[in-house]
């Protein structure tokens, strides 16, 4: 077992409630031998005396910025803004490798502060498969809140709930009209999660891969009630959807759930919108008559942020478990030690191993 002090730090953005590593998980971590400081957060999920209880030494929020400098501070979301300079180890999501806003910023911090970024997107196996992702409750929102929107019962804001809570929702009522669904992307994580809710709504979607997409039927994708795209798109293919295809008469297609939200990129299949939906107000009605609803939420697995957390974790805590500098955590240094490079000649200078 590697000697790791891992910092488990508080979220700054007020509305996640997930955390990387659950109470359960940290027990682990700590009998085999992790040094483990949990952040005291006023709104993670699970009590920060359930971490206390399994072994961690509890520290108050932010106080990172002052933890031992061999100490790998692990959350999901965004950075704070201060300090300038980065000097740990950083364990979480950065988005800051497909220039997006504030990529350079970030990476420029590490410079700064001869810091280095583990970013929990690029921890993948020998064949560039994501080793821990959220996409499987992503998905699960995602057609549950197409669901709801579709039956009028979806009601703003959303709101963290849990599972139990969420099916009740979800599960057909008297009265409720039968319609047709498509998930694309169906063989993936989301797609997973997508058609397991669907099954808890009552509803047995068509369900769509790369096989299915090659020759793309327009006319039979408009001809289903609600979708559900899931899609991971690696390289540019012809839109799903296009402006015309609102106005198509024969569109039957009302509710239009995005998971991948891939607005503004080159890659987006659904090029219809230009933003994503919030919590505060989660559908933008795209055509009036006949209506079409568009839900494009970017952070949905914060939706139930329980067994989101639980999940996560568990795929987390073995590579926790195994922290080094070869296998998966290589490669992730790499992929930043990349994005440096790419950065200019004079902030080269970072990153260690
Ligand atoms: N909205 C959110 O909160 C949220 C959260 C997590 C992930 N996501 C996004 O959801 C998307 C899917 O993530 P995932 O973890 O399910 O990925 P995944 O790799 O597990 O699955 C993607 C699936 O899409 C399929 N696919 C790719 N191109 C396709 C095409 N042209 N036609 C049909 N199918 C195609 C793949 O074969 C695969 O089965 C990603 O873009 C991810 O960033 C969104």
């Amino acid at each position: 077992m590697t000697e790791l002090h891992l910092w488990l730090r508080h979220e700054v953005r007020t509305t996640e409630r997930r955390t990387p590593v659950v109470p359960d998980d940290a027990r682990r971590l700590v009998e085999a031998g992790v040094e483990l400081t949990v952040e005291d957060s006023p709104q993670r999920v699970f009590p920060t005396r359930e971490y206390e209880t399994v072994g961690a030494r509890i520290a108050p929020a932010g106080s990172w910025v002052s933890a031992p400098s061999e100490a790998v501070v692990l959350g999901l979301k965004e950075l704070p803004d201060r300090p300038a300079q980065l000097r740990h180890r950083h364990v979480f999501f950065g988005h800051a490798y497909k220039q997006q806003p504030g990529a350079v910023d970030l990476l420029r911090r590490f410079a700064a502060g001869g810091g280095a970024l583990l970013d929990l997107e690029y921890l993948v196996d020998d064949d560039g498969r994501r080793l821990a992702a959220f996409g499987f409750w992503a998905g699960y929102l995602g057609a549950a809140l197409a669901v709801l929107q579709h039956r009028g019962r979806l009601t703003a804001p959303l709101r963290p709930t849990g599972k139990d809570e969420l099916d009740e929702a979800l599960r057909p009522a008297p009265g409720d009209e039968e319609f047709t669904a498509l998930v694309v992307g169906a063989l993936g994580r989301s797609g997973r999660g997508a058609r397991a809710a669907f099954a808890t709504a009552g509803v047995g979607p068509t369900c769509w891969d790369l096989a299915e997409t090659g020759d793309l039927d327009r006319a039979a994708l408009l001809a289903h009630d609600v979708m559900v795209n899931c899609v991971l798109a690696t390289t540019p293919v012809p839109p799903f959807v296009r402006e015309e295809d609102l106005d198509d008469p024969a569109r039957r297609l009302r509710t239009l759930s995005d998971v991948t939200c891939d607005v503004g990129s080159p890659l987006n299949v659904l090029p219809v919108y230009d933003r994503t939906t919030e919590w505060a107000d989660p559908v933008r009605r795209l055509r009036k008559e006949p209506p079409l609803d568009l839900i494009a939420i970017d952070n949905l697995p914060s939706l139930l942020p329980r067994e989101a957390s639980v999940d996560f974790s568990a795929e987390l805590t073995p590579l926790l478990m195994d922290f080094g500098t070869a296998g998966p955590w290589g490669r992730s240094l790499d992929r930043f030690h990349r994005a440096c490079r790419e950065l200019g000649p004079d902030e080269q200078e970072f990153g260690r191993g």
